[in-house]
């Protein structure tokens, strides 16, 4: 087991090209949000965003569209009905997120088919909440040819690969991945969240309890999907993986020395400042 260190970020997160736009940045999809879940969906996109994708664009119920751009017009929102507009958003899409909010019904059930179908093999595909209970149904299995990023708690685990919370040895999950794609990344969530992949297992060191409050998952998705737009290129999702952990948890970390709790709203501030400091250690 290794332990994340700060090092992952100054190794990460890179100062910005002098000659770039915002499709330099790249582009994140976000297939998220219910009617009950809206808030789940306007995270993770939040996330994203200030975690510096370039384009992010929201996909969910129509409802959420006024919510999302009262808070960030800077978000592109998409009614996830509209079937043909949504396959176009996914086609040129960098990296894709589904599954916060997304709920268990049959129309989560046929999004959930038509992502799965839709996505190639260049893509990232990080899969989280609802949709991960729905391929634990048994019904949709997950794809084959996007890079795939889990990010399930414990108990979604639990659903997934059938370990109960106590049988999660490091052992067992690496058996329970060794059933998925070839080249999955779990990010398995827990106070002390361990990341496996390329038959390796990592420990982040950094988060508190401050930081257990509903949306810090979805949140996590959103980073992680900033992360590797930006910093994943040339196939390496994994550092940009590791250190959109750490960086989730050194956030919440850091406010928590003067905040009893920590919102995921509170953890997007932090993102920017963060990365700036970061990216200047590693001049
Ligand atoms: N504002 C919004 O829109 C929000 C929308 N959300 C969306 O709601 C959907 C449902 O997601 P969900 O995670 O809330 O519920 P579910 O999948 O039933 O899992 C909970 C069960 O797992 C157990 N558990 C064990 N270990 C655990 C661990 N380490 N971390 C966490 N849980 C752990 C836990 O144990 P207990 O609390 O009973 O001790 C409980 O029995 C999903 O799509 C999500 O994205 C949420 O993000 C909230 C904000
Ligand atoms: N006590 C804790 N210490 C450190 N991190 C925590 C703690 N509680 C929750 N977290 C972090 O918050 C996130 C919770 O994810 P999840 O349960 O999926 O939340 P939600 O679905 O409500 O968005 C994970 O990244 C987890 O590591
Ligand atoms: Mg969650």
């Amino acid at each position: 087991m290794i332990d994340l260190t700060e090092r992952i970020l100054r190794q990460v997160i890179q100062p910005r090209p002098v000659e770039s736009h915002k499709g330099t940045f790249g582009r994140v999809l976000v297939v998220a949000g219910n009617e009950q879940y809206g808030g789940a969906g306007i995270m993770s996109a939040s996330a994203a965003l200030f975690a510096g994708a370039g384009l992010v664009t929201l996909a969910s119920a129509a409802v959420n569209r006024t919510a999302l751009h009262a808070r960030h017009p800077e978000i592109m929102f998409l009614d996830w009905t509209e079937t043909a507009a949504l396959r176009k958003s996914i086609q040129s899409a960098d990296v894709i997120v589904v599954g916060p909010g997304l709920g268990l019904d049959p129309g989560a059930q046929a999004l959930l088919r038509m992502v799965f179908t839709a996505v190639n093999a260049a893509q990232t595909l990080i899969v989280d909440g609802s949709a991960l209970t729905l391929v634990a149904g048994g019904a949709i299995p997950f794809p084959q040819q996007p890079q795939l990023i889990l990010t399930p708690h414990q108990e979604e685990w639990h659903r997934l690969s059938g370990l109960t919370i106590a049988g999660q040895t490091v052992r067992a999950n690496q058996t329970a991945l060794a059933q998925l794609p070839e080249t999955t990344i779990l990010v398995l969530k827990q106070h002390r969240t361990q990341i496996y992949a390329d038959q390796q297992v990592y420990r982040n060191t950094t988060g508190v309890a401050a930081m257990a409050t509903g949306g810090m998952g979805d949140t996590l998705t959103g980073i992680i999907a900033a992360f590797c737009a930006q910093f994943g290129q040339n196939k390496k999702p994994l550092p940009a993986t590791l250190a959109a952990v750490y960086l989730h948890g050194l956030a919440g970390q850091e406010l928590a020395v003067d905040h009893y709790v920590t919102l995921p709203s509170q953890i997007c501030a932090q993102l920017p400042l963060l990365m700036a400091r970061f990216s200047r250690a590693g001049l």
